[in-house]
């Protein structure tokens, strides 16, 4: 790999432009964008900021947008940051392009897209990534960091210094981990506030100050933590406490969690879950990749969940036709589901 490694971002949205964005400079970033997304940041060029204070303006005639896959030959490591349902088509067109060996990251919620990809990419280095933070869109071509935290990779020789390097430049921290699997079954109890920060219809900070909103919380993840032991699984620890004891702290009367734990509402005033953009534009939402995936194996172990299969109704049902929840109400049905 040369010094300045050529990385493709396949799917330009919050995470691919935020990432995009920050490592443009210190890596040769090829965007794959939507024709409306690349007329767009070919129009305005492309700003990426974060609540540390970090602002960063790339001119339009920097950018490398393309709209087909030709690119990608070329790179030497890609990103994937589609949603999961995009995950299995752009498996496939990665297999008709990519060379033996390059190095395939997906920065995507969920716990299966490594293993799609894997299946149809068995030459290339496909490995799980992980992104902690929240990324907004103020503005059509400006992405903003809301919340802080260092993206995790699947530790391999694939990963090459010069790749490294560009993360670690662009101002990304990186930690590499051995049990990614771990680290994506704990992101995906801490995902299941996307339906609730969804269906609250709040920003993420005003949602989670309200402890009946903390409770629905807490109530789905107590269900996943039983169904992910029914199974074997132990989530990696990703907060300062180890994920079982979330849902007790979650919990807490208003006063004592803002003492305890003011870290969890360390987010941009601003910020809102993915699953709240997916369905302010009326698209399909990640719930049955998300709380789905755990009715799925509460099923294959003869348990059930019924609390999330419950929220995969109602967003379902949002995604037809949104309607806002507020919490008491929601809690009342999570508790009779
Ligand atoms: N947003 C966030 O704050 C965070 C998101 N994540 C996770 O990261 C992943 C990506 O999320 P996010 O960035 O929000 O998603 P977005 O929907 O914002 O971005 C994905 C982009 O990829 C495009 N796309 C899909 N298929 C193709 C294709 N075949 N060719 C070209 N472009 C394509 C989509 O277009 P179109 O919509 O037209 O299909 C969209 O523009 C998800 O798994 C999410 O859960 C993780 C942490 C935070
Ligand atoms: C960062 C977090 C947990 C919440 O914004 C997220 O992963 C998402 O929105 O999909």
């Amino acid at each position: 790999m040369t010094s300045t490694p050529r990385i493709a971002i396949y799917g330009a949205g919050m995470v691919g432009n935020y990432l995009g964005g920050r490592l443009h400079g210190h890596a040769q970033v090829c965007f794959i964008a939507r024709p409306h997304v690349a007329a767009r940041l070919k129009n305005h060029g492309l700003t990426v900021s974060d609540l540390h204070g970090h602002h960063q303006h790339v001119p339009a005639a920097t950018l490398d947008i393309a709209t087909q896959l030709d690119t990608v030959r070329e790179a030497d490591a890609v990103l994937v940051t589609v949603k999961s349902a995009a995950t299995a088509e752009v498996a496939h067109e990665l297999a008709e392009i990519l060379a033996p060996g390059t190095p395939v990251i997906s920065f995507q919620n969920g716990v299966r897209n490594t293993a799609e990809l894997r299946a149809a990419l068995p030459t290339c280095r496909v490995l799980s990534g992980m992104v902690p933070f929240n990324v907004a869109q103020p503005e059509p071509a400006h992405f903003h960091q809301g919340s802080s935290g260092a993206l995790m990779i699947e530790r391999s020789t694939a990963l090459s210094p010069s790749l490294l390097s560009a993360f670690a430049a662009g101002g990304l921290p990186l930690q590499l981990c051995d049990d990614m699997q771990a680290v994506l079954w704990a992101k995906l109890l801490i995902n299941l506030n996307n339906s609730l920060n969804a269906l609250s219809g709040l920003p993420l900070r005003e949602q989670l100050a309200q402890r009946a909103w903390r409770q629905c919380l807490a109530l789905l993840q107590r269900e996943g933590l039983r169904v992910l032991q029914a199974a074997g699984i132990r989530p990696a620890q990703l907060t300062t406490l180890p994920a079982h004891w979330l849902p007790t702290v979650l919990s807490l009367p208003d006063a004592l969690f803002h003492r305890i734990a003011s870290r969890m509402l360390a987010i941009d005033p601003l910020a809102r879950s993915s699953m709240w953009d997916d369905l302010q534009a009326r698209r399909r939402t990640e719930v049955d990749y998300i709380n789905g995936e755990l009715v799925v194996l509460a099923k294959s172990k003869g348990l059930r969940a019924p609390a999330n299969a419950r929220i995969v109704a109602l967003v379902h049902e949002a995604e037809q036709s949104y309607v806002r929840w507020e919490a008491p109400a929601l809690l009342k049905t999570l508790l009779n589901s």
